[in-house]
C-alpha cells in the first residue's frame, strides 16, 4: 500500500474512546426491553418496560417541532404521519469497507458471498427484505446497511461470526461504523488524490476518514498521493477522537488542527526557500484548497433516531441561534478555496435556517463568484429532495416571514440572513450577525411547546418571501426515504475569485505595488471579516481604483491588526488576523517593532508540541543503512518529531510532499497552524535491553512498514505461511524450530534489533488470495540471539492469522482451523508479551 491502506498498531484504548464518542441514548435506556432487540424499526415510544419498574419511555413527541416542520412544509401534509413514524424508530446501522484497504475486496466478497447468505434466516423482516444490504447509492458495495442491533449482535449466538468480523475490521480499520447518510457528503466532493482538502469541522472525523481513504485508493505500494487532508475542529476533546480514528488509516498524507474553523488562519507568503538552513525550497506559497467539507455544527435534529433525547430538549431557537457561525464557517471555507474548486456544506439538521438560509446568504455575498451546482445526475440511486425556496423564522413564539416583521416585533435575535430574500430592509436597531457571533449556540430558554400558547402575531400583510437563488439544487434527505436518518447537503463552486470590498478609508495610499495579487485575494475577506464578522457584500467590481482602495484599507487594517478592535471581532479572530498579516509579509515575523504582537506570531501555541524537522543526518543515516532502505525513498525533509530536544526523540513521523510543502510553508509564515497532529509514525527508538545493544536505535513502526517495505532491502526475510502462522501464535521461536530450511538459516544471519518477515509466495499457492497476500503481509520482529520474537499487538496477530487462514481455506488446510481457534484466544497475557518488548 501507498500507506493509508488500514492500519497495524491501533491502540487499545481507541474502543474506550469511541464508546464515549457519542451518546446512543436507544442502547442506554432501552437495553431491558425485549422489543429494544428487534432492530425492525418499531416504535418504542409505547412499547413495555420489561421487568424494570423505574423505566420511563422516551418521549419522542414534541408539539413545537411538529408544528414548526409542519409550517416549513418539510414534508408534504400527506407523507407526515409516515415521517414522524420514521423519526421515532431506531436507525439501523450501517458501516463502509475501507476501500483504500488491501483486503477490501476479500470483505467485500465475505459480505455478498458469506454474511448476506448467512445471516438472513437469523433476520426477523418488519420493514426491510434483507438482514444485511448493500447501500445501493454507494458505490461499488463499499457501504452496508445493517438491520441487526447492536444488542442482537452481541447476544445471539448465530450471529457472533459477523459480531466478530464486524469488531475485528473495524479496529483495525478495514471497514467504518458510519450513519448511511453521513457517507454522503464525501462523495458529492469529488475527491481526487493530488487534492487538498480542508475538512473544517471534521471531529470525529468519520468523513474525514473517508476522504483518506479517497486519496488514497488508487495509491500504489510505496507511493504516496500527492493530496493532503487537513482535518479541524475546535473542541480538544474531539480533535483526538479524531486522531485516534483515523490512526487506523496509517497515512502520511494527514494533519489534523484545531483552530475555529471560522477564523481558520490564512497562510501565504511570496518567498521560497526561506525556511530554515535555506535548504530546502517550499513551492507552497499558499494554502488553498482544491476541495472543502464545511460539515459545520448544528442543531441535529436530523439524527433523533439515533439520539432520541433531542426530543426533549428540540426548540427552533437551537437552529436559530447557531445560523450566524454556520454562515461564518462556510465563508472561510470558501475564502479558502482555489477558483474551480467545490465546497459541500452540510449539516445533520432539517432545519431551513441552518440550512437553505446559510446556502443563500453565501450565494448574496459572493454572488458571480460562488455557483450552487446542480448535482442531479451525481448518485442517482440516492433519494434526495429539493431544498425548500421559501421558509419562516420562528422567534419567541410568532411565525416571522420577513425581516420586517422582525423589526415590527423587535425580535432582535432574527436577522436578515435568515429569511429567504435576506433583505435588512430599515433597520432601526443594528441587527449585524457581527452581535450573533458571539456563537452563542445555546438555545434561548423559550420553549415552543410553552410558546404555543401564547398569542402570535399576525403576519398576514408581510409578502411571503421566496428565494431567488436556485435552492433547489440543495439536497434533503428525509428518514423514511430510504429508512436512514436526515440529512442536507448543499454542492458549491467557486468560479472567480472573490472581489475587492470598497470601503470608507482615510490611511494613506499603499505603494507596494508588488502586494497587489496578494491583496487581491487574501483581502476582501479579511477586512470584511473585521467589518462585521462576515465578509463582505460583493457591491464593487474589480477596478483599479477598488484596488487601490483595498490596498488602503489593508493598510489601515494593518494598523487596526496590532491595536486590534475586539468590537469588530468575533471569538478570539484577533489571532487569525495577526497570523494573516504575518503571512502578507513573507513569514518574516518582523512586521514591525511591536513586542507584543511578537510574542503572538511565536508560533508557539500553548499546551501543544512543537512540530520539528527531523534533521540528525547521523541518525537518519545509520536507519537508512541498516534496513538498506533505497534511495529512492525520501527521507530527509520528510521526517519530523514533536520533540524541540532531538537528542531525546522516542518517535519520528513520515509526512508526505504535500504535507511537508503545507509543514515549510507554514513555518515560512510564523507558524500560523495549530497542529495536533501530523504524518505517520514511521520509526521508533528502541528502549530494550536488546535495544540498545543493536546497531540500529530505531525499530520501524507497524504502521510506517506498509509504506516503507517496498525500498527495504536488509533486515529483511521472506516465510512460508506456516513459519509465519507460527510466529503469529506463539509470538517468539528458536531459529532452530522454524520449518522452513532456508529460514532457519537465514534468520541468525540477520543484524541484532529490529527486522521485517514477509509472507513469501509459495510455489503451491493455488487460491488468489494467498498469492495476493504473498509480498504484502509483512510485520516487524526483533532478532536476538537465538530467536526470532514478534512486534506487533494481538489484534494485528489475530487479523493477520485470519487472513491466513483465508487464504489456506481455499486450498482446504485444515491444521489452520486449530490456528485460528488460538488465535481467537489471544489474550492480555499476549499484549504485557509485547508491550514488555516495546518498554522494558
Ligand atoms: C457535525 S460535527 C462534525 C462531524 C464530522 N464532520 C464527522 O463526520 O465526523 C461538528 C463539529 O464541529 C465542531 N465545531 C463546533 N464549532 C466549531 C467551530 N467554530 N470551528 C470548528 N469546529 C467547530 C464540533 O466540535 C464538532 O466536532
Amino acid at each position: 500500500m501507498g500507506g493509508g491502506g488500514g492500519g497495524r498498531g491501533r491502540s487499545r484504548t481507541q474502543r474506550r474512546h469511541f464508546a464515549h464518542s457519542r451518546e446512543n441514548t436507544w442502547k442506554n435506556q432501552r437495553s431491558d426491553r425485549p422489543d429494544a432487540e428487534l432492530g425492525d424499526g418499531n416504535s418504542y415510544k409505547n412499547g413495555s418496560n420489561g421487568n424494570n419498574p423505574s423505566w420511563q419511555p422516551f418521549e419522542t413527541q414534541n408539539l413545537g417541532f411538529d408544528e414548526y416542520y409542519k409550517e416549513q412544509a418539510i414534508v408534504s401534509p400527506e407523507e407526515w404521519d409516515i415521517f414522524i413514524e420514521y423519526l421515532r424508530k431506531p436507525l439501523p446501522s450501517a458501516f463502509r469497507i475501507n476501500s483504500s484497504s488491501q483486503f477490501c475486496e476479500d470483505i467485500r466478497s465475505q459480505l455478498e458471498n458469506d454474511f448476506m447468505k448467512s445471516l438472513q434466516p437469523e433476520f426477523v423482516g418488519g420493514d426491510e427484505a434483507e438482514a444485511i444490504r448493500p447501500l445501493p447509492w454507494y458505490p461499488e458495495n463499499l457501504a452496508w446497511h445493517s438491520n441487526f442491533s447492536r444488542m442482537q449482535l452481541r447476544k445471539n449466538q448465530a450471529l457472533e461470526r459477523f459480531h466478530e468480523f464486524l469488531k475485528l475490521e473495524n479496529e483495525i480499520g478495514n471497514i467504518t461504523r458510519q450513519e448511511a447518510v453521513s457517507m454522503v457528503p464525501p462523495l458529492f466532493l469529488d475527491v481526487k488524490a493530488n487534492h487538498f482538502v480542508l475538512d473544517m469541522c471534521a471531529a470525529p472525523g468519520s468523513k474525514t476518514f473517508q476522504l483518506l481513504e479517497i486519496i488514497h485508493r488508487s495509491s500504489i505500494p510505496g507511493i504516496l498521493p500527492n493530496g493532503l487532508i487537513l482535518a479541524n475542529d475546535l473542541d480538544v476533546q474531539r480533535c483526538n477522537l479524531l486522531i485516534h480514528q483515523t490512526k487506523r488509516m496509517c497515512t502520511a498524507n494527514l494533519v489534523v488542527t484545531n483552530h475555529e474553523a471560522q477564523h481558520f488562519p490564512g497562510c501565504r507568503s511570496n518567498k521560497y526557500g526561506a525556511y530554515g538552513s535555506g535548504q530546502s525550497e517550499a513551492s507552497l506559497n499558499q494554502l488553498l484548497f482544491d476541495r472543502v467539507l464545511c460539515d459545520v455544527p448544528c442543531s441535529g435534529d436530523g439524527t433523533l433516531r439515533k439520539a432520541p433525547d433531542i426530543w426533549r430538549k428540540w426548540n427552533s431557537g437551537m437552529g436559530n441561534g447557531i445560523h450566524g457561525l454556520q454562515v461564518q464557517i462556510a465563508l472561510r471555507g470558501l475564502s479558502l478555496l482555489k477558483v474551480g474548486g467545490r465546497m459541500v456544506y452540510s449539516t445533520c439538521s432539517m432545519n431551513p435556517i441552518e440550512n437553505e438560509a446559510v446556502v443563500a446568504e453565501i450565494l448574496r455575498r459572493h454572488e458571480g463568484c460562488v455557483e450552487l451546482l446542480d448535482v442531479s445526475s451525481e448518485l442517482p440511486q440516492l433519494i434526495r429532495r429539493p431544498g425548500l425556496k421559501k421558509w419562516k423564522v420562528r422567534e419567541k413564539g410568532a411565525w416571522l416571514t420577513s425581516y420586517k416583521d422582525a423589526i415590527k416585533s423587535r425580535r432582535a435575535a432574527a436577522i436578515p440572513s435568515m429569511f429567504p430574500s435576506g433583505k435588512s430592509f430599515t433597520d432601526p436597531i443594528d441587527h449585524t450577525l457581527g452581535e450573533d457571533c458571539q456563537n452563542d449556540s445555546s438555545p434561548k430558554p423559550e420553549d415552543d411547546a410553552e410558546q404555543l400558547e401564547r398569542v402570535v402575531e399576525p403576519t398576514t400583510d408581510i409578502e411571503e418571501e421566496i428565494s431567488t437563488f436556485p435552492l433547489e439544487r440543495c439536497m434533503r434527505i428525509v428518514p423514511h426515504d430510504q429508512n436512514g436518518g436526515a440529512f442536507f447537503i448543499a454542492v458549491l463552486c467557486k468560479t472567480a475569485p472573490f472581489p475587492v470590498c470598497v470601503q470608507k478609508h482615510t490611511s494613506k495610499k499603499a505603494k507596494l505595488s508588488s502586494e497587489k495579487d496578494e491583496l487581491l485575494e487574501e483581502v476582501p475577506d479579511r477586512c470584511c471579516e473585521n467589518v462585521n464578522g462576515l465578509g463582505c457584500n460583493p457591491a464593487g467590481v474589480l477596478n483599479e481604483k477598488a484596488l487601490e482602495a483595498a490596498l488602503d484599507q489593508a493598510d489601515g487594517l494593518e494598523k487596526a491588526m496590532v491595536e486590534p478592535d475586539s468590537s469588530n471581532m468575533c471569538g478570539d479572530g484577533k489571532d487569525s488576523l495577526v497570523h494573516a498579516v504575518v503571512a502578507g509579509n513573507g513569514g518574516t515575523g518582523q512586521v514591525n517593532a511591536d513586542g507584543k504582537r511578537k510574542l503572538q506570531i511565536q508560533g508557539k501555541w500553548k499546551g501543544v508540541d512543537p512540530v520539528v524537522f527531523f534533521k540528525d543526518e547521523a541518525v537518519v543515516n545509520s536507519i537508512r543503512t541498516f534496513y538498506g532502505i533505497a534511495q529512492s525513498f525520501p527521507l530527509y525533509g520528510h521526517l519530523v518529531t514533536r520533540n524541540d530536544d532531538t537528542n531525546h526523540v522516542k518517535r519520528i513521523y513520515y509526512i508526505s510532499k504535500s504535507v511537508k510543502e503545507l509543514l515549510e510553508l507554514n513555518f515560512q509564515v510564523g507558524q500560523p497552524l495549530k497542529i495536533a497532529s501530523i504524518g505517520l509514525k514511521m520509526f521508533e527508538r528502541q528502549s530494550s535491553l536488546q535495544g540498545t545493544s543493536a546497531p540500529c536505535a530505531f525499530r520501524i513502526s507497524s504502521e510506517g512498514l506498509p509504506l516503507l517495505l517496498p525500498y527495504i532491502t536488509k533486515q529483511i526475510l521472506y516465510a512460508s505461511s506456516a513459519d509465519l502462522k507460527h510466529l503469529l501464535q506463539y509470538k517468539s521461536i528458536k531459529f532452530s524450530d522454524f520449518v522452513d530450511a532456508e529460514f532457519r538459516e537465514k534468520a541468525p544471519e540477520l543484524l541484532p534489533g529490529c527486522c521485517v518477515v514477509v509472507l513469501k509466495d509459495e510455489d503451491d499457492s493455488k487460491s488468489s488470495l494467498a498469492r495476493k497476500a504473498a509480498g504484502q503481509i509483512a510485520i516487524g520482529c526483533w532478532k536476538g540471539k537465538a530467536s526470532l520474537s514478534v512486534l506487533v499487538t494481538a489484534i494485528d496477530c489475530q487479523e493477520l492469522l485470519e487472513r491466513l487462514l483465508a487464504c489456506k481455506e481455499v486450498k482446504g488446510d485444515s491444521s489452520f482451523q486449530e490456528t485460528k481457534a488460538t488465535s481467537e484466544n489471544l489474550t492480555d497475557e499476549v499484549m504485557d508479551d509485547i508491550a514488555k518488548h516495546k518498554d522494558t
